[in-house]
């Protein structure tokens, strides 16, 4: 049973009106049902929605977040059918994204009145963002943070600072009378569905796992963060600015967050041996036979496991998970046109998903005359944070029995600088803020 059945147990989205989603709390955000990429990386099956919420108090009125700048007319309207722009005396930005701060100016220019609320981290972004004139005066904002609270009179707004969920700036809302909680970016996801609810639209567990695979997985650690705030809290909706709105047992969707974030790979299957995968592309068999001679060499270090993948004609994805648990990555290719080959390039960007740094690279491949590959992948894996401590080895054409007692030798190198580095890395966000 919906714990909020009423007043919404029939909304479903229409254009010029608001959704009444719990007492004195409206959706006023905006359909996109024909999109199918969303900030070229992420693909929707159905479209996504930019969620934005409405709360009425005795004494006035807070919009939190906006909608997309082409979106912005449907937000206007829906406003308009519950509140003056006059009323408003509260903006709360939950993160500074574009999909949910285009349409900020203008409600701004509406409401000249109303004072923004946003977190520390996003001042230099507000001020990026909205490039205020000398002689406008200055922007009327407040920062706050974890426990702040802000009234309406009747209703109260109180903060949580969630960095990184997935912008530096991020922070969460939390209306302390109606237990609901405007969660921005988290627990959204690209789903569009006019029935709004999650009870009420289509089964979306895919589209959920999948935001936060691409969305949140990187930050982890923050998500655990967060989970700690988010966690005590008394609870009917949790209100994000993406997809269906979770009235219906608000607390799967935070279990299942904890569920994707403890769980690496590594804690699942157990990992007490150090671990170093080798991942090579061969046109001639040159590369192929370092690759096997590298793992050899590595083998002989007494506590790694080592592992050896041909890309040929394989998916990246799958790798992923045993990446993020390994200790080293040693990647091979030819030098083909000047460049390391498309596969390893595809495995590479597909790791942006998790956080490499610290953890050990390196690189190899056979080449006819001028070589590139190797030091375009060591550059590759510099600019992913990878340490690379062993300069990377390239053999001209045919390796020959020398050669490949270097290969062994590169193995064995690897394999020392993984024994002697720390197991476990921790992750520092703090230069990106
Ligand atoms: C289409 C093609 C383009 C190539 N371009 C380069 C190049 O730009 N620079 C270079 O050093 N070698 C180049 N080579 C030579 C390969 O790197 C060389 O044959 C290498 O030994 C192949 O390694 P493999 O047996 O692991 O495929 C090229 C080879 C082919 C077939």
């Amino acid at each position: 049973m919906p714990l909020q059945a009423e007043p919404a147990a029939r909304a479903i989205a229409k254009p010029g009106e608001s959704v009444e989603i719990a007492p004195g709390v409206h959706w006023i955000g905006a359909l996109d049902p024909t999109l199918r990429t969303f900030d070229i990386i992420l693909r929707t099956a159905n479209g996504t929605t930019y969620n934005s919420y409405m709360v009425r108090g005795t004494d006035g009125v807070a919009i939190i977040d906006t909608v997309k700048a082409e979106f912005a007319d449907d937000f206007f309207a829906r406003i308009e059918s519950v509140a003056r722009y006059d009323e408003i005396r509260i903006i709360v930005l939950n993160h500074l994204e574009p999909d949910h701060t285009g349409a900020l100016p203008e409600l701004m220019r509406r409401a000249p009145q109303a004072k923004l609320y946003i977190s520390t981290r996003a001042t230099a972004m507000l001020k990026a963002l909205l490039k205020p004139k000398e002689d406008k005066g200055p922007l009327a904002f407040e920062t706050v943070g974890t426990g702040d609270e802000v009234s309406l009179g009747d209703r109260t707004l109180r903060f949580l600072h969630t960095p990184f969920l997935h912008w530096p700036d991020t922070q969460c809302t939390y209306l302390v009378e109606e237990g609901v909680l405007f969660s921005g970016d988290v627990f959204g996801c690209h789903y569009c569905d006019t029935r709004l609810l999650n009870d009420r639209c289509g089964d979306f567990r895919f589209a959920f796992d999948y935001y936060y695979a691409h969305i949140m997985r990187p930050f982890k650690t923050h998500v655990m963060d967060a989970l700690k705030l988010i966690e005590p809290l008394p609870l009917k909706t949790i209100a994000p600015t993406h997809g269906p709105i979770l009235r219906d047992r608000p607390r799967r969707y935070i279990t299942r967050y904890r569920e994707l974030s403890t769980a690496s790979f590594a804690d699942k299957i157990g990992n007490e041996e150090r671990s170093l995968i080798i991942f090579y592309m061969s046109a001639y068999g040159s590369t192929a036979r370092m690759a096997e001679a590298i793992c050899a060499g590595a083998e002989e270090q007494p506590g790694l496991r080592v592992s050896l993948y041909d890309l040929e004609g394989g998916e990246t994805q799958p790798f992923v998970d045993l990446i993020e648990s390994a200790d080293a990555l040693a990647l091979g290719s030819p030098t083909i046109n000047g460049d390391a080959v498309k596969p390893i390039w595809d495995l590479l960007s597909s790791l942006a998903v998790i956080d490499l740094k610290g953890k050990l690279g390196a690189a190899f491949g056979s080449y006819g005359w001028t070589g590139e590959a190797v030091r375009m992948i060591e550059d590759r894996m510099r600019g992913l944070k990878m340490r690379v401590p062993v300069a990377g080895l390239r053999v001209k054409l045919i390796p020959t029995d020398e050669e490949l007692d270097e290969c062994r030798a590169f193995g064995r190198d690897i394999a020392s600088a993984i024994a002697s580095g720390e197991k476990g890395r921790v992750i520092d966000f703090a230069e990106l803020g």
